[in-house]
């Protein structure tokens, strides 16, 4: 696709020249313009295309270049100014539905713009983008419906998933986050609507870890809804039928799988996204052997929660193993956090994983998970079923338990009550709340209520943000302890090291990665994270470490090794900031994309100071 030489047209396709369509033309007399170029839409269809359409930043020369003259009005606005604009526009709409529309909007029109505002004012717009928007998004999306986006395969596809696999334009795809609607967010089942979930957390892949746009597929297998108001609902989407089980959904899945390896490779990483209990841990015990796939619900949130535990350790005191856990929720987000401390304890104490486990125990609808409950449990529960009498609900567990650290994940709002925080109190002078649920209406407390009842002394995490809290005068700032601070990363450092598999060992190494950048300031404010305006440089450290694990452990097949993988991260992050490429030598050798890509790196007598012409290529390039 790449073409070299001077800029020239044939039948309304447009190769390069002295400019190429993704930037803008900053070329002076010192600073030549790049001698390659991408073929792209011209015209009209170029407009059309939110990839490569830059609106009204299109420089003359490109007007000229893509036949847009007249298209457009004179002006010529930078990249910034339009920036400005759309958060000027964004901020009028007070209803945050809208303002979801509005970036969805955008990024229908405009990529790159949409992840420029979105990475600029991260902290602001993650809330829209994400939880808890997105969440309010699914349940209306049949009503808000405006463009489809990402690839919906549902029963009625059935034995064709390669053909529809097909149908999605872009190929070479790193990471596909898939969903089957049935658990989204707290919120239950969103059948077809679910779609919210994968667009989203795609959408952070690329602003929060830097996989560029194209390489990420958005996935929602449609079996069916038990859903009565969608089912009812002349709006809904999907299918309107009730759950395929059994032997027709896992036949789905396996199909599934399978193509997804036949169409795109062993490579890519296949995230699952809020599947039900029943199926998360079923579908990745059951591929994670022979697949390269991520539960996000389950490994995700568990690195999350494991790094925010080990950075507010360290105003509490003591090691992991020094503390009690107490888990309400047993479901995949609060076994696979359970699972993962364990593992932590067990590495930090070289205690086994069993002996590990007696410090965490599990609380579920049913009351604390005990002995003597063992017959009705499922397996998953049954390794947290210790000696203790029964206890029949949380509030009896955290007397009985005194645990340091008290972990919501039930996606039961309002179930940390007044007397389960006061009682936390009572047993810690830093009683650790995390109210995981999402999205907001289903977290288990405020954090109002959590400084409150706590007087001020909780260290405080919830999946949903909240708004720092003032009381007694002190300032309370509430962390958001939400996987979005680790799947970024993670996937960026699969995607970086080739890494064919995924391993426990990769998701502790992604919860130090995390841990290890809280700061003693952070500490003395009261957070256990560091701050999403800075996640782009958090991502590429969890990325090197993730990737630096996947080497040790022979799993990665991006060779040879780079020598400093928190560079090497940085540099192969998607940016959406049109470039200004300065080349300190011109090399009259490099003509095309494909050729800069096959250079090796000591060869490239071009230094280039952005990777911004990176984001079309299928694997990274160093930018010195
Ligand atoms: O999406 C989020 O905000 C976190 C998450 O994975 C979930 O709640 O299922
Ligand atoms: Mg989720």
């Amino acid at each position: 696709m790449a073409a070299s030489g001077k800029g020239n047209s044939q039948n309304g396709v447009v190769t390069g020249g002295v400019e190429d369509a993704y930037g803008e033309d900053r070329a002076t007399e010192d600073q030549p313009v790049t001698p390659w170029a991408v073929c792209v839409a011209s015209g009209h269809s170029l407009l059309r295309d939110p990839r490569h359409n830059k609106g009204l930043s299109f420089t003359e020369k490109e007007r000229d270049a893509h036949y847009l003259r007249g298209l457009l009005p004179p002006v010529v606005l930078s990249q910034d100014l339009q920036e400005k604009r759309l958060l000027q526009n964004v901020r009028q709409f007070e209803v945050p539905l809208q303002r979801y529309m509005a970036l969805m909007d955008l990024q229908e029109r405009n990529e790159r713009l949409f992840y420029k505002l979105l990475i600029d004012n991260v902290e602001e717009l993650l809330p829209v983008v994400y939880t808890p928007t997105v969440g309010e998004a699914c349940q209306k999306y049949g009503s808000i419906f405006r463009r489809p986006q990402g690839l919906y395969i549902s029963l009625k596809e059935k034995g064709r998933i390669l053909e529809v696999l097909r149908n999605w334009p872009e190929k070479s795809i790193q990471v596909i986050v898939v969903t089957d609607g049935e658990r989204i967010l707290g919120l239950g089942d969103l059948g077809c609507q679910g779609m919210g979930i994968p667009v989203g957390k795609l959408a952070l892949y690329t602003a929060l870890g830097g996989v560029r746009p194209s390489a990420c597929l958005p996935i929602t297998i449609d079996v069916g809804t038990n859903n009565e108001d969608l089912l009812k609902d002349e709006f809904y989407i999907g299918l309107k039928q009730r759950r395929a089980t059994g032997q027709e959904y896992s036949e789905l899945l396996d199909e599934f799988m399978t193509e997804v390896r036949q169409n795109y490779g062993q490579k890519v990483l296949v995230q699952f996204e809020d599947f039900a209990n029943h199926n998360a841990f079923t579908l990745l015990e059951k591929y994670r052997a022979n697949h390269l796939v991520f539960n996000d619900d389950i490994q995700g949130t568990a690195a999350v929660v494991l790094a925010g535990l080990i950075a507010a350790l360290k105003s509490v005191g003591g090691t992991l193993a020094d503390h009690a856990f107490l888990f309400f929720g047993a479901g995949v987000a609060g076994t696979g956090i359970a699972e993962l401390v364990a593992l932590e304890i067990s590495r930090q104490g070289k205690v086994s994983v069993e002996e590990a486990r007696q410090k965490i125990w599990l609380v579920d609808s049913k009351g604390l998970i005990v002995a003597s409950r063992n017959e009705t449990l499922q397996p998953f529960k049954k390794r947290y079923a210790h000696e203790h009498e029964p206890v029949k609900d949380l509030l009896g567990a955290v007397k009985a338990i005194r645990p340091t650290a008290l972990i919501g994940s039930a996606g039961v709002g309002r179930s940390f009550t007044k007397e389960v925080i006061e009682a936390m109190s009572s047993v810690n002078e830093r009683p650790i709340i995390l109210a995981l649920s999402n999205p907001t209406s289903q977290s288990e407390c405020t954090a109002e209520e959590a400084y409150t009842w706590s007087q001020g002394r909780a260290i405080f995490g919830s999946g949903s943000p909240f708004d720092p809290v003032k009381y007694n005068d002190k300032l309370f700032v509430p962390a958001q302890a939400n996987n979005a601070y680790i799947f970024p990363g993670f996937g960026l450092g699969v995607v970086i090291s080739g890494a064919v598999r995924v391993t426990d060992d990769m998701v502790l190494a992604a919860a130090e990665g995390l841990a290890d950048q809280v700061t003693p300031e952070h500490i003395d404010k009261g957070l256990i994270y560091p701050p999403f305006s800075i996640i782009r440089k958090i991502s590429a450290n969890i990325a090197a470490r993730v990737a630096a694990k996947a080497y040790n452990l022979g799993l990665a097949s991006q060779l040879p090794r780079p020598k400093d993988l928190v560079n090497y991260a940085e540099s192969c992050m998607y940016t959406p900031y049109l470039p200004i490429l300065q080349m300190k030598d011109n090399n009259a050798e490099l003509q095309t994309l494909d050729e800069l890509c096959t250079t090796p790196l000591e060869e490239l007598r071009m230094p280039i100071t952005v990777s911004t012409i990176v984001e079309p290529l299928c694997f990274p390039v160093i930018i010195v």
